[in-house]
């Protein structure tokens, strides 16, 4: 979306990983690991660059698991990406999720501004990550803007270690044997979102002119649903996929403290934020994009 509207050698894409080929010929892209403080900022310098989005992060199951390493990317990271955007005065935005709030917050809706006693690492270094960007917004005038994503569904990749990423999963299983086993009880419900609404809404965030916003980091939300509901939206397109439920205890336990919807009416009314997709576009995107790629790729469609 960014390379459409600012042109394609304007926006450079990083990772420590190799991108696929798809992604290398699209435009720029760079190795930068947040960690390397000296080379994010040779690339910042060297390319002029005036906007950061900082994505790198460990999602919350994966994050469980390695914790020193959690703490390593996500919060030493981002206090990097805040010293170069400050030093660069460039505008940044962190992304921040369901996953910041915890147990004590309320769930249903979960507004932007209430208890927030996340119990994973990676709900607290994304607290961390909003309260310092506010802070540093506040004390030097650093353009910080934060968005609390949903769950995001996506055909482009596969899911990263996340607590919501049996809702991607689902498709590809569904595609391929037919079959998908549920880490989470079928009446899990959580906030979602399709990537196209994820990615406008950021790109409109941060067009967005600074005397509009009133908040510094926002809830968006799309939908909000249960395993089980979207089990039934897609046996609308794929009667024959077969669902079993084998709650996993640390992934349950991770959804059952988070929200089970958002209230993003903040973000409606200050930069008019509104979602395009519904269940069943979702859905019906999905398919038909993972269809389009499963057969390009030789793959077999169930
Ligand atoms: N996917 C979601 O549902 C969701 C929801 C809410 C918020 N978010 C946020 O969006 C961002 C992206 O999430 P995602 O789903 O794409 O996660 P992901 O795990 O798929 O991708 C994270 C990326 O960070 C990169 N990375 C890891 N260590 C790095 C390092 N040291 N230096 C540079 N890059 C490094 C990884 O290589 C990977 O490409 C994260 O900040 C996440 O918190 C995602
Ligand atoms: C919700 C989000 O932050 C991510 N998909 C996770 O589950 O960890």
């Amino acid at each position: 979306m960014l390379r459409q509207q600012y042109g394609p050698e304007n926006v450079i894409l990083s990772d420590i990983k190799k991108p696929s080929a798809e992604v290398f010929n699209m435009g720029p892209f760079v190795y930068a690991d947040v960690l390397d403080y000296k080379n994010l900022r040779e690339l910042v310098v060297n390319n002029g660059i005036n906007w950061l989005v900082h994505y790198s992060a460990m999602l919350s199951a994966v994050g469980e698991s390695n914790v020193q390493l959690s703490r390593a990317i996500n919060i030493t990271g981002l206090h990097n990406v805040l010293d170069l955007a400050l030093e660069n005065s460039m505008r940044l935005f962190v992304p921040s999720t369901i996953g910041a709030f915890g147990p004590t917050s309320p769930r249903d809706p979960a507004p932007d501004l209430c208890i927030q006693r996340p119990r994973t690492i990676y709900g607290v270094s994304k607290v961390h990550a909003e309260l310092m960007g506010e802070y540093l917004h506040h004390k030097n005038g650093l353009d910080f803007r934060c968005l609390r994503y949903p769950g995001v569904i996506s055909a482009y990749t596969h899911p990263g270690g996340g607590t919501t990423d049996y809702a991607v999963q689902i498709f590809h299983d569904a595609l391929s044997t037919g079959h998908h086993e549920c880490y989470l009880h079928p009446q899990t419900r959580l906030p979602m979102m399709h990537i196209s609404d994820c990615h406008r809404a950021t790109v409109e965030f941060m067009q967005a002119p600074e005397c509009q916003l009133y908040l510094r980091t926002y809830n968006i939300a799309a939908i909000s649903f249960t395993p089980e509901e979207l089990v039934e939206e897609i046996r609308k397109h794929l009667p024959h996929l077969r669902v079993t439920y084998k709650p996993d205890p640390i992934r349950q336990n991770i959804a059952d403290s988070w929200p089970m919807r958002f209230d993003d009416s903040n973000a409606r009314r200050d930069w008019g934020w509104e979602p395009a997709f519904g269940l069943p576009e979702l859905v019906t995107d999905m398919l038909s994009d993972l269809r389009k790629r499963r057969v390009s790729a030789d793959l077999g469609v169930s």
